[in-house]
């Protein structure tokens, strides 16, 4: 953004950016509020130039009727253009360290119908100040809406992190790009829904994160021609299930069954209950070394002990995917000694074990611990939850995956995810894409299976067909 941002101004008259950025926010509070005229409008402004943003924007709200109140953090250093061009729209401003105008903020925000957030941007660093913090807390009691100017304010823009107090949105108006922190648990929270305001900057071609959008998945899925035949679109094999967990292999084949691999071929002590739910699986239980030809291997769900398996499974030439009790068995000398691909697919509390830290550390840090588990194992690794990240070895772009439900969050679902992504792993796909591409399918069918209502994980395996038609709608 920094970059960006320097190269586009050189080339514009003197403050051209901000007023792109303070039009496009301006726009959205209105859109936001139904009317402009009357509304009382209370503008948190820091010392930067995200306070310059609130300001100008402010002034354009004013100039439509609005009242507008702008409360400074730090009056002598306020952004001089947008407090002077507010005052000549007839707002007014407060000051948070003037004893008599403590009073007057408390009552300007309570009784406001719009909140706007410009406390701090991209030059923020940790949770907001002693001096900033009770504003966060008096904007949240606040019946008004809150729109967070870039980022709201005290998250880390670059990581998703969220270190101390921090302002919770209604909306987020960002300029020029989407910010890690806007996409990433816990930060994506605080930011309500994110409008982007483009402000004609020309990005970097690789990105921190991306996030895959419907025709990005729809260019990745395998597709037969009519060349195909089974062995061609790919074969996957799941080693998976135990006479403990023997649902966890079913799930993981009813995953396989709709990622795209032209046959599933099951190993493991769970033949009988795969077969009695799904028919075409070709069934073994002759171990993984001995199961014939596959093109991608799933090992792990439900395993409980079996070491021998993920040993056997690991020591192929072809890609495989680690979940679950795979993890925790399998060797990271021997997985960074792979040549073919790996992807790894650990939840929290997984990745937390295998990083020897908390699991709370984990999902404070999501997008530091997925890379620091990829270059470990050098392997692609796959974090679940809330926000679903997929990073390579070596670095590149963290795929962010949005389009996810805490409907998910239900026993099995884990093991659909895996068989899903190892069918595309068969089929071709490179471990990032295979990776992120099952995650954004078992993201929108877990939404269509719940509809608002409880679900089990057989019904998210059920909708990833209806996933797969809308992407390709
Ligand atoms: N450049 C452009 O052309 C464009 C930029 N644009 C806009 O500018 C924004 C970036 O502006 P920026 O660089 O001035 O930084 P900004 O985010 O306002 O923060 C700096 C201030 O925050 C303070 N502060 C820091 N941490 C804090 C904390 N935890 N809690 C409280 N305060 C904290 C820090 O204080 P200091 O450390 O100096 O005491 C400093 O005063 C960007 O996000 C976008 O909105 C758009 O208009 C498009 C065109
Ligand atoms: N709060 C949440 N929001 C969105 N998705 C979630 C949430 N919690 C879990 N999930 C998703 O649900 C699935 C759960 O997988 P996992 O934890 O392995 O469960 P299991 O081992 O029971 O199959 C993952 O795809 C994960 O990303
Ligand atoms: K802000």
């Amino acid at each position: 953004m920094r970059a960006a941002e320097r190269e586009l101004m050189a080339r514009l008259p003197e403050g051209a950016l901000m007023q792109r950025a303070a039009a496009g926010l301006a726009a959205a509070c209105a859109e936001l509020m139904g009317r402009v005229y009357g509304r009382r409008v209370v503008l948190l402004v820091g010392s930067g130039d995200n306070g310059g943003d609130a300001l100008y924007a402010g002034a354009r709200l004013a100039r439509r009727g609005a009242g507008v109140t702008a409360v400074l953090l730090s009056p002598e250093r306020t952004h001089p253009g947008g407090l002077a061009a507010l005052r000549r729209a007839g707002g007014r401003a407060l000051a948070t360290r003037q004893k008599e105008d403590a009073a007057a903020v408390e009552r300007a925000i309570r009784s406001a119908d719009l909140v706007v957030d410009g406390i701090v941007g991209i030059g923020g660093k940790g949770g907001l100040r002693p001096d900033a913090a009770p504003l966060a807390e008096l904007a949240e009691a606040s019946r008004a809406a809150v729109v967070a100017v870039d980022l709201p304010s005290g998250v880390e823009a670059d990581t998703g992190e969220v270190r101390g107090a921090a302002i919770r949105a209604d909306l987020t108006v960002t300029f020029g790009t989407h910010k890690p922190g806007l996409l990433i648990d816990p930060a994506r929270e605080y930011a309500g829904s994110v409008r982007l305001v483009d402000i004609g900057l020309s990005l970097p071609d690789e990105a921190e994160a991306e996030a895959l959008q419907h025709a990005d998945v729809a260019a990745l899925l395998p597709v037969p021609g009519a060349e195909s035949d089974k062995y061609r679109r790919g074969v996957v094999g799941i080693a998976a299930g135990s006479s403990r967990y023997p649902g966890a292999a079913v799930l993981a084949v009813a995953g396989a069954l709709r990622g795209g691999a032209g046959a599933v071929r099951y190993v493991g002590p769970a033949g009988d209950a795969v077969i009695a739910r799904f028919p075409e699986t070709l069934v073994s239980d002759q171990g993984p070394k001995r199961a014939g030809r596959v093109q991608a291997w799933v090992v792990g769900p439900g395993a409980g002990d079996d070491a021998q398996s993920v040993a056997e499974v690991l020591a192929q030439d072809v890609p495989v995917l680690v979940d679950a009790d795979g993890l925790r068995l399998a060797d990271r000398d021997l997985v960074r000694a792979r040549k073919a691909p790996t992807l790894m697919t650990p939840h929290a509390g997984e990745a937390a074990a295998l990083l020897g830290v908390s699991r709370g550390s984990v999902e404070a840090a999501r997008l530091h611990s997925v890379r620091e588990l990829a270059e470990r194992y050098g392997a692609t690794v796959l974090l679940k939850g809330s926000t679903t990240l997929v990073a390579s070895p070596g670095g590149g772009p963290v795929r962010v995956n949005a389009t996810g439900t805490s409907w998910l969050a239900t026993a099995g679902s884990g093991d659909v995810l895996s068989g899903l992504a190892g069918s595309l792993l068969a089929a071709g796909l490179s471990a990032l894409d295979a990776g992120s591409v099952a995650a954004y399918l078992h993201g929108l069918a877990g939404r269509f299976a719940a509809d608002g209502a409880p679900m089990g994980a057989h019904d998210v395996s059920e909708s990833i067909r209806s996933a797969w038609r809308d992407v390709m709608s």
